[in-house]
């Protein structure tokens, strides 16, 4: 196949070159390579190439430089065979020159570790749902062999680092082989822009959590940018080993599934591979294939042909076929002489016991088939007779497409296939050349029908609505599919064709591609912001930390320094993750936490000092009441409020409005019998009854049930409050039902707002606070810092923030500063680094209190208490 580039591949890329370039990494390289010592002395070396034209990955070219911007394509991979040392230069430098592929010599010790030993033997099984239970079984976990997989993955990515121009290119890392890949790569170039896509399935959680090194393979995956898959089976197995194995929460925007991996938003893709119909559709007209295909009409002699191509690959279910076509002819002996089931077995890649006896049993059963109901046909030719043809060696693909354009239905009973593009081929073979006249003599036109039977089992099978879908270890439910294929009438099977082939015919290689790499770009595009990112983790725990470029560490000493120049301030400070770590239990402040909030409050110049908290009255009384008097406390999330010891109004206040407390009663009666019911239906789960606010907590839930069943409880809870003044709130593993429009907001609305001065210290209007400190960690505090944005934009405007049946995925939004206040300071800050409305972070409870402490320390000598 001819490469469809302008130029020829040049040299490595400079780092000025801003051409858009993909490189695929790949396993092996699109090319054909046979010893060839003749022309050693023209080449340098005593290998022949040509360009593969049925690699996978050499057909991507067309479609990714005609469907997307991008202006080269490189490949970069092993080659099929061992290239001595001394001949390794000269072989890299002709066929990057020649075929833009970029070689990765691993050596042979190393190959047979990392492919024979542990792709092959432990990883291609486990990934098709094979464990190795025999302790005697070949595919048992290797160390030695993990090793290998290890080091041949980091020489792949060595190799790309040597070529990799950041600014121009795109890395499209392909296949099981290479799943740790993004990791070393990531390592180097922190910014990478970075695809993978997996061509076998991902298995179940319950599979995949064997693997003694699932976790750094998962991070493997995850330091890509697009995660991408042929099915949605495959894709909702790796979200859910990474929610399950990881803790990784995933989402869906706009149609797109997103893992979010320490700020990086990894995209998890679904787009199944395609065939060249090009290729096809000409090859059928090939004077090899006609003639191939003349000789295969005149053997079977008119029989039906049923027909697989497989791989001797024990998930292929080429043993189950030929027991339902046993089956089949045991049911309908008369079929024995009206059709011929045509296998073809490509030589096995994987080697061991189990495939060797694979290969026994099914030469076993075809030899039995062809004894009892083949017969003896006239000239005794080749396949006189026969109702089973094995074809037991690889194949051409005229022979291939001969076979396909003369079938009347293909058979593929593979217990698991990640794709398994026979079915496409098949179609397309048996759609025949694109301009229907042509050919017509020496076996055309083709009859444009064509019939299926597909395993559930396989990627292929949930795009081909019109074939017979079969479980393949149900041998009856396949000898049945095969009656009815055999019995299909010519309409129907138009019909399905025509069908099959509209979805085929759009679903390219080349679509594949361009739409795998659109999604890359996409992905990694920066909306003009280059984001701020910094490694995190050693070997191949590695990970990227990704923050909006506007979004920074808060700094102790820059926020002192203002705290210390200002004379008119407001702290708000949350509790749980935040002055103390999160937990599930209580975790009362220690006396020093306590030392530093009392120094605070008691600052004159600080005008409210406030624990802004979810908890309820009676504990953040009993905590800070006596302790530490001069703090203000707002309690079950704003609902009520105790003023400091200085204040006029020292004793709790109710902030909701009137007849809100026979509401709640009302909306209680509701809720928490459904509450119940959840918390009795999902293990792990329980209730925290906070009398204004009610939460149903599922953190020690499956989390995969826990979503779902909060998923179903907001459905159920805004069907049944429609009429009642709450909010739903979906958070972080929990839903809450708390009054409408309470919420922390308040804090900023009671502090800020135009009633500011009942509240601050000296009665101090808003207006004149110069230094803001509000610090929180969870999705309650998000309103708080909302509202401290919005009133600092617009000190005239309304400061509570809207609430509403609130679910997780709508992030917070950054807001205008400092807007008409020249002399203000403002602070607000999450606790540890991730998605928030703050523009600042700390990384710990422990962090800020150090911060706190920092104030107390930097704070000009300000006296003491001042009731
Ligand atoms: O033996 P390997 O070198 O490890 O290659 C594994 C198989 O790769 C190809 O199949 C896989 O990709 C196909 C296209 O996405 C997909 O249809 C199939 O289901 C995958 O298994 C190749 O076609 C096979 O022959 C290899 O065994």
């Amino acid at each position: 196949m001819a490469l469809q580039q302008d130029e020829a591949y040049s040299g490595y890329a400079t780092s000025v070159d801003k051409t858009e370039r993909v490189i695929i990494v790949c396993n092996s390289l699109p090319l054909k390579m046979t010893h060839d010592p003749e022309g050693a002395a023209e080449r340098g070396h005593s290998w022949h190439f040509a360009m593969d034209p049925d690699s996978i990955y050499g057909q991507t070219v067309t479609g990714i430089l005609n469907g997307t911007s991008v202006e080269k394509v490189l490949f970069l991979g092993g080659l099929g065979s061992e290239v001595e040392l001394f001949e390794q230069d000269a072989v890299a430098s002709d066929i990057a020159e020649r075929f833009n592929c970029v070689p990765v010599f691993l050596g042979a010790e190393l190959k047979d570790k990392y492919y024979k030993g542990f792709c092959k033997q432990f990883l291609w099984p486990l990934m098709h749902y094979i464990l190795p239970q025999s302790p005697t079984s070949a595919g048992r976990y290797n160390k030695l062999n993990w090793q290998g997989y290890l080091a041949a993955n980091k020489r792949f990515a060595d190799k790309v680092v040597e070529v990799l121009n950041a600014d121009g290119d795109f890395v499209w890392v392909h296949d099981y082989h290479l799943m740790l890949l993004p990791t070393f790569l990531r390592k180097r170039y922190n910014t990478v822009r970075c695809g993978f896509f997996l061509h076998c399935p991902f298995p179940s959680s319950e599979i995949f959590r064997t693997f003694p090194n699932r976790d750094l393979v998962l991070r493997g995956l995850l330091n890509a940018d697009v995660v991408a898959f042929h099915t949605f089976d495959y894709a909702r197995h790796f979200l859910s080993c990474t929610t399950r194995l990881l803790g990784l929460n995933h989402k869906t925007v706009r149609g797109s599934l997103a893992i979010d991996y320490y700020g990086r938003s990894v995209s998890v893709k679904i787009c199944p591979t395609g065939v060249n119909t090009d290729r096809l559709q000409e090859g059928v007209m090939w004077p090899e294939s006609v003639s191939h295909r003349l000789n295969y009409r005149k053997a079977f002699r008119g029989r039906m042909v049923f027909l697989g191509i497989d791989d001797m690959d024990l998930f292929k279910g080429i043993d189950l076929r030929l027991q339902a076509y046993e089956l089949l002819l045991s049911q309908h002996p008369e079929m024995a002489e009206t059709m011929v089931l045509v296998q073809v077995c490509n030589p096995a890649r994987s080697t061991g016991r189990e495939t060797q006896e694979l290969q026994s049993e099914v030469e076993a059963i075809v030899e039995r088939l062809n004894a009892t109901y083949g017969v003896t046909e006239g000239d005794g030719d080749a396949f006189g007779g026969k109702v089973v043809e094995f074809i037991n060696r690889g194949t051409s693909l005229d022979e291939r497409i001969a076979l396909m354009s003369h079938a009347d239905c293909v058979v593929v009973t593979a217990t698991r296939d990640g794709m398994n593009l026979l079915p496409y081929e098949y179609i397309t073979c048996r759609q025949g050349p694109r301009d229907e006249s042509v050919g017509t003599a020496d076996g055309f036109p083709l009859p444009r029908n064509s019939s299926l039977i597909m395993s559930e089992f396989v990627g292929c099978s949930s795009s081909l609505s019109g074939a017979f879908r079969v479980n393949p270890w149900n041998v009856e439910d396949v000898a049945d599919a095969m009656y009815r294929a055999a019995t299909l009438s010519g309409v129907e099977a138009e019909a399905r064709h025509k069908k099959h082939w509209k979805y085929i015919s759009e679903h390219t290689v080349g679509y594949w591609a361009a739409s795998n790499i659109s999604e890359l770009q996409r992905a990694t595009e920066l909306d003009g912001k280059a984001p701020k990112c910094y490694g995190l983790g050693f070997g191949l725990n590695f990970r990227v930390v990704t923050l909006d470029p506007e979004f920074r560490r808060l700094d102790n000493m820059q926020c002192s320094l203002e705290y210390s120049q200002s004379t008119r301030r407001v702290l708000l400070l949350d509790y749980d993750g935040t002055l103390v770590q999160a937990a599930t239990y209580d975790q009362p402040p220690s006396p020093e936490l306590l030392d530093t909030i009392q120094t605070l409050a008691n600052d004159p110049m600080n005008a409210m000092v406030c624990i802004v908290s979810g908890r309820c009255k009676g504990t953040l009384a009993k905590w800070f009441s006596d302790a530490v008097p001069n703090v203000a406390l707002l309690a079950e999330h704003g609902y009520w409020y105790k003023g400091p010891a200085w204040g006029s109004n020292p004793d709790w206040a109710c902030l909701a409005t009137v007849g809100t407390e026979e509401n709640i009663a009302r909306w209680r009666g509701i809720v928490l019998p459904i509450l119940e019911q959840y918390q009795d239906s999902t293990d792990g789960s329980y209730i925290r009854d906070k009398k204004t606010s009610v939460v149903w907590d599922y953190r020690d839930a499956d989390p995969d049930f826990g979503a779902w069943q909060a998923k179903e409880l907001m459905d159920h809870l805004e069907s049944v409050l429609v009429n009642d003044p709450v909010d739903v709130l979906w958070g972080s593993c929990h839903v809450e039902i708390k009054p409408q429009g309470i919420g922390k907001s308040t804090a900023v609305e009671m502090f800020l707002g135009p009633a500011a001065d009942t509240h601050l210290r000296g009665g101090l209007a808003a207006g004149k606070v110069d230094f803001i400190l509000a610090v929180g960690d969870d999705r309650s505090d998000e309103e708080m810092f909302q509202a401290v944005d919005q009133w600092v934009g617009n000190p005239e405007s309304a400061v509570k923030a809207a609430l509403s049946c609130a679910r997780p995925g709508s992030e917070p939004q950054k807001g205008k500063k400092k807007r008409g206040h020249d002399h203000l300071a403002v602070y607000c800050s999450t606790v540890g680094q991730k998605p928030s409305g703050a523009d600042y972070y700390l990384e710990d409870h422990d962090d800020v209190v150090a911060l706190l402490g920092a104030l107390v320390t930097q704070a000009p000598a300000s006296g003491s208490a001042t009731p």
